[in-house]
């Protein structure tokens, strides 16, 4: 998150009477993260975290929030968001729709062991498992038709050797029926920022929160994992790192096994993966947006991690 919307205490202290968690003690901004302002707040009674939704339409909210308690309802340890006086999860602040989620403790890991990756594996086919159940249906916004549109956007701030790499990634993706494989509900950026880290009584790892839902969606469950793999097992080059693939991945059909249709179709979506976050850091990148603390990444991290993924990838667990 950045902050792209400032929010004064006073007019904070004074959104919270509609909430029933006590009185605002602190608030400060994040800096973290690319698409939302984000604040953490601490009240009388609790810590939260205020996300300002900068540009999601607040039609396409509900579906995020209701999902986090869906999950978080099942056991997974997912920020549940707070309800106002009105029972609703949605608000508005500062002219922008906004909401308060739980804070969840620990920290992430940029650094991933086995033992990481293992958990990550099996909490995201968790994920995969009870979104199966989730009533409301969003598509993922970030999907094919996104990622085509997204590109003429972006192909014209590319030298020559880029443009050739992501026609031909456009024309290849047009190829995989992605109808095929099985879908549900995603959370589509499941990168390392996202998963905090506690220790338990043991002194073992073990996931105290999965956090950023609103590029969740309704896609193939392979395309997560594909985002999954790619950030969580990629060398400082890009390669894939087989020893963390094999941790997750093995972890993962341990829960939810793959089928022939997903085996088959994994290169392809590792592929699509990589052009998803290509594509968006290269928009933040070429035409930024104007905020206080604004985060860009480097596109080139994806372009590059596109490129060895062509070159060939270690098949799936089956
Ligand atoms: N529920 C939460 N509990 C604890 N920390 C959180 C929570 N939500 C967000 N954070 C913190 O805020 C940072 C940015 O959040 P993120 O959701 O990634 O931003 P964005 O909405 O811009 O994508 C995270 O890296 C984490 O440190
Ligand atoms: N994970 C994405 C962008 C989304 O950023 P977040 O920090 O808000 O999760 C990337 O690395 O490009």
């Amino acid at each position: 998150m950045s902050v792209f919307t400032p929010v004064p205490e006073s007019v904070l202290a004074d959104w919270l009477k509609d909430y029933a968690i006590g009185r605002l003690v602190e608030l400060k901004g994040i800096s973290a993260g690319v698409q939302n302002s984000n604040f953490f707040v601490t009240t009388t009674l609790g810590r939260y975290v205020l996300t300002l939704f900068e540009g999601i339409p607040r039609a396409e909210l509900p579906y995020y929030l209701h999902l986090m308690a869906h999950l978080a309802r099942h056991g997974l340890p997912v920020p549940g968001p707070i309800a106002n006086r009105h029972n609703e999860y949605l608000g508005t602040l500062q002219e922008r729709p906004a909401a308060l989620v739980v804070r969840l403790s620990g920290s992430s890991e940029m650094n991933p062991g086995l033992p990481h990756c293992e958990k990550v594996g099996a909490m995201l086919a968790g994920l995969h498992l009870a979104g199966q159940s989730y009533g409301r249906r969003q598509e993922n916004p970030r999907g094919a038709a996104w990622r085509a549109a997204t590109a003429q956007v972006v192909r014209p701030f590319l030298p020559a050797d880029e443009q050739a790499l992501l026609d031909a990634e456009l024309a290849f993706q047009a190829t995989i029926d992605v109808a095929a494989l099985p879908a549900g509900a995603i959370h589509a950026d499941l990168f390392r920022d996202n998963v905090l880290w506690d220790t338990d009584a043991d002194g073992d790892v073990r996931i105290g929160g999965v956090i950023d839902f609103y590029f969740a969606g309704y896609d193939a469950l392979l395309f997560d994992v594909a985002v999954t793999v790619n950030d969580w097992c990629s060398t400082p080059d890009g390669g894939l790192d087989g020893a963390r693939a094999a941790a997750l991945l093995d972890a993962y059909h341990a829960e939810r096994p793959f089928t022939d249709a997903e085996v088959a179709a994994w290169p392809a979506m590792l592929r699509a993966a990589a052009l998803r976050f290509w594509m968006s850091r290269a928009t933040d990148f070429h035409l930024p947006r104007a905020g206080e603390m604004v985060l860009v990444k480097d596109p080139n991290e994806y372009r590059d991690i596109l490129r060895l993924r062509i070159a060939g990838v270690p098949p799936l667990p089956r």
